[in-house]
């Protein structure tokens, strides 16, 4: 199969979706591998390492898509990237789709086939191309947070450890999956007074465990999401709802009950958010200030530690590539129960329901196209 891996575009976007190693394991199988000129630069990798790996290094990019049978990318296709897809085609990247109409509907356009790394599941109800990236989030999300809460960023000026004789910053994470979680450590680690609230008792009770009284665990409700406005010096969103669109949370008007210069840090912004004032914000410009509170929204926190993340993702995803090269993308996914949710567009049609459900599209069963 002709494989094509295009240099990500989006702002700050340093990561690549397939590394040498990675085109070694294409070539071995005897699949042929694009690499656009300067693609795994962000993250390590020259052009040399690419070609070495048996990689065609295309410096064309009108030749890289227009070549490609399967592409390979990080983030979800940038205008100019949708303009360049075509019927036939198969794109497996992170697409996101509930959060963003346009560009579903510029994807049903383009007739091809995409598939999206954060809806492939796994025997133990993860979601295993979405978790490393996750994991990077959420510890990303207490850096940045803390880096938020100084005075010159528009922060109230708390250092979460706190000194001696003064109490650490209160730290709550809304949602406690994979970015929860690490966020929560992050916070710990960093002597804060961590607290996660969740919807899932099951995941409260693992937490729990886990971290033996060291975290807070509180069921989520109105109540205690006021209770978390109130006392909050950082409060993180990392609420999912798989391919759905996120639920707000934290309404402006809650904003005044918080101190001001206390920061939020929506990891979940790239489903569009769980508070009412998040818009997303580049690693240009990461935070913005509304009714004296910071917001920090990257849609692409891990861009900015690309070398690890790059690492991370495609551990993760290279099985999957390997399946979408070898077989193609009916069978790879016909074999496979967990890889067939990451089908969200097929040929103009949403085979992702929660993506159907946002958009009033609709919806064709993946089991119907996969024979
Ligand atoms: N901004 C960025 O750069 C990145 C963003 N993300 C995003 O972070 C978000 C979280 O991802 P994961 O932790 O992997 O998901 P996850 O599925 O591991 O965890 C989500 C948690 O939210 C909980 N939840 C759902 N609704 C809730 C509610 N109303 N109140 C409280 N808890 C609720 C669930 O029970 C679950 O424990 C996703 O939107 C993901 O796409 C992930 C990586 C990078
Ligand atoms: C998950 C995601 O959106 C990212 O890694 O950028
Ligand atoms: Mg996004």
């Amino acid at each position: 199969m002709k494989v094509a891996v295009p240099k990500e575009i989006k702002n700050h976007e340093y990561r690549v979706a397939l590394t040498p190693t990675g085109v070694r394991e294409l070539t071995g199988r005897g699949h042929q591998v694009s690499v656009q000129a300067a693609a795994g630069e962000g993250a390590g990798f020259t052009d040399a390492d690419y070609q070495a790996a048996g990689a065609h290094v295309e410096a064309d990019v009108k030749a890289l898509w227009q070549g490609a049978e399967l592409i390979l990318k990080v983030k979800e296709p940038q205008a100019e990237e949708v303009a360049r897809l075509s019927s036939g085609q198969t794109l497996f990247t992170y697409l996101h789709l509930a959060a963003e109409e346009k560009l579903t509907l510029g994807l049903l356009e383009s007739g091809a086939t995409c598939i999206a790394y954060e809806t492939v599941t796994d025997s133990r109800g993860g979601l295993p191309l979405l978790a490393p990236m996750s994991t990077v989030a959420g510890r990303m999300a207490v850096q940045a947070g803390a880096h938020s809460l100084e005075k010159a960023q528009g922060g109230a000026g708390v250092l979460l450890p706190g000194v001696p004789g003064v109490s650490p910053g209160k730290v709550t994470v809304i949602g406690g999956g994979v970015v929860g979680e690490n966020a929560a450590r992050m916070a710990l680690g960093l002597g804060a007074d961590v607290t996660i609230l969740d919807k899932s008792i099951a995941r409260l009770e693992v937490l729990d465990d886990r971290y033996q009284g060291r975290i807070k665990t509180v069921y989520s409700t109105a109540d205690a999401l006021d209770d978390a406005v109130r006392d909050s010096d950082m409060i993180v969103g990392a609420v999912l709802i798989p391919g759905a669109a996120a639920p707000k949370l934290i309404t402006r008007k809650m904003l005044a009950d918080m101190q001001p210069g206390s920061v939020l840090v929506d990891v979940a912004i790239d489903q569009g958010g769980c508070f009412e004032t998040s818009k997303p914000t580049t690693h240009a410009e990461p935070t913005y200030i509304v009714d004296g509170i910071v917001h920090y929204c990257v849609a692409n926190m891990p861009g900015a530690v690309a070398r690890t993340s790059t690492l991370g993702l495609t551990n993760a995803t290279l099985p999957f590539v390997i399946a979408l090269a070898d077989k193609g993308w009916q069978k790879a996914l016909a074999d496979d129960a967990h890889f067939l949710p990451g089908l969200n567009v097929h040929d103009g049609r949403v085979t992702y329901q929660a993506v159907a459900d946002a958009f009033g599209l609709e919806y064709t069963d993946p089991v119907s196209l996969v024979g």
